[in-house]
């Protein structure tokens, strides 16, 4: 395999909280622009392991790879700089503040800037318009200088993709981006997924197996902490121990 094709490279990874072993030697690859679903029962450690590769917790041993460099135990914010983005959840944005605020808010971070810090008028300018195609991409242009708690659910959903996108990551997270939503707010941010993130790298944990069917290229099925079948989409569906484990009669 080319190496310069992984943009993350997950071997050995091993997690306890209190002695009791959540992930015990998670082996993951994740190529370069894939679609890349981790799928498994509740409770099996997925959420963990998002933690772990964006640095919210250390990992008891293993190592992660990021783009060739051994990045465990770094913080997230370091993570972050290197261009590694979760989804943000909506609570944890600026609530009073408009959509263009808070994806500016991002897209200065990105930069290293502050969020009351004035540059020069045309920085501004070139700020301001690369968010606001962040959020023309997401669908939420005309909705722009509305503050974040006048928006509907899905809006708010799209909003947190947009934060997402505005520090222009190379590997996005999401963490049950369809979660609460209804079928037809499912459609439209699987779309929205699809088309925004082209050309990026995505892993995504997701519950909704039509979601995961449509959208992902490959899929990792996370069992009792370990990856037990890692694959294409035609591959896993006819995996034997992911029928047993997982799948079930699905
Ligand atoms: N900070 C923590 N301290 C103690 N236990 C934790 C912590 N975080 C997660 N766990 C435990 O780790 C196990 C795996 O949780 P995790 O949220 O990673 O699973 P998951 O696969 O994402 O589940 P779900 O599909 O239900 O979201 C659970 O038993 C959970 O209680």
């Amino acid at each position: 395999m080319n190496e310069s094709l992984e943009v993350l490279r997950i071997e050995k990874l091993c997690k306890d909280f209190s002695g009791l072993e959540i992930l015990s030697g998670v082996d993951l690859i994740v190529k370069r622009g894939e679609r890349h679903a981790v799928i498994g029962p509740n409770g099996a450690g997925k959420t963990t392991l998002f933690n772990i590769i964006t640095g919210k917790y250390k990992p008891s041993s293993g190592r992660i790879y990021y783009r060739g460099r051994d990045v465990s135990g770094l913080s997230p914010d370091v993570l972050a700089q290197m261009g590694i983005a979760r989804s943000f959840q909506i609570t944890n944005v600026f609530q009073g503040l408009t959509v263009l605020e808070n994806v500016l808010a991002g897209v200065r971070s990105k930069r290293g800037l502050k969020y009351s810090f004035f540059r020069r008028p045309v920085e501004q300018r070139e700020l301001v318009e690369r968010a606001k195609q962040i959020i023309e991409a997401v669908g939420l242009y005309d909705l722009m200088d509305r503050p974040v708690t006048s928006l509907a659910y899905g809006q708010q959903r799209a909003l947190e993709i947009a934060i997402t996108l505005s520090l222009d990551p190379h590997l996005i997270l999401l963490d049950e981006p369809t979660a609460g939503m209804t079928r037809e707010e499912t459609k439209n941010v699987i779309e929205l997924i699809d088309r925004i993130t082209r050309g990026r790298t995505l892993i995504i944990i997701e519950h909704d197996m039509d979601v995961v069917f449509s959208l992902a290229d490959t899929i990792s099925v996370l069992h009792h902490g370990v990856i037990i079948a890692s694959g294409s989409p035609e591959k896993i569906r006819n995996d034997q121990r992911v029928k047993d484990a997982y799948l079930g009669e699905e």
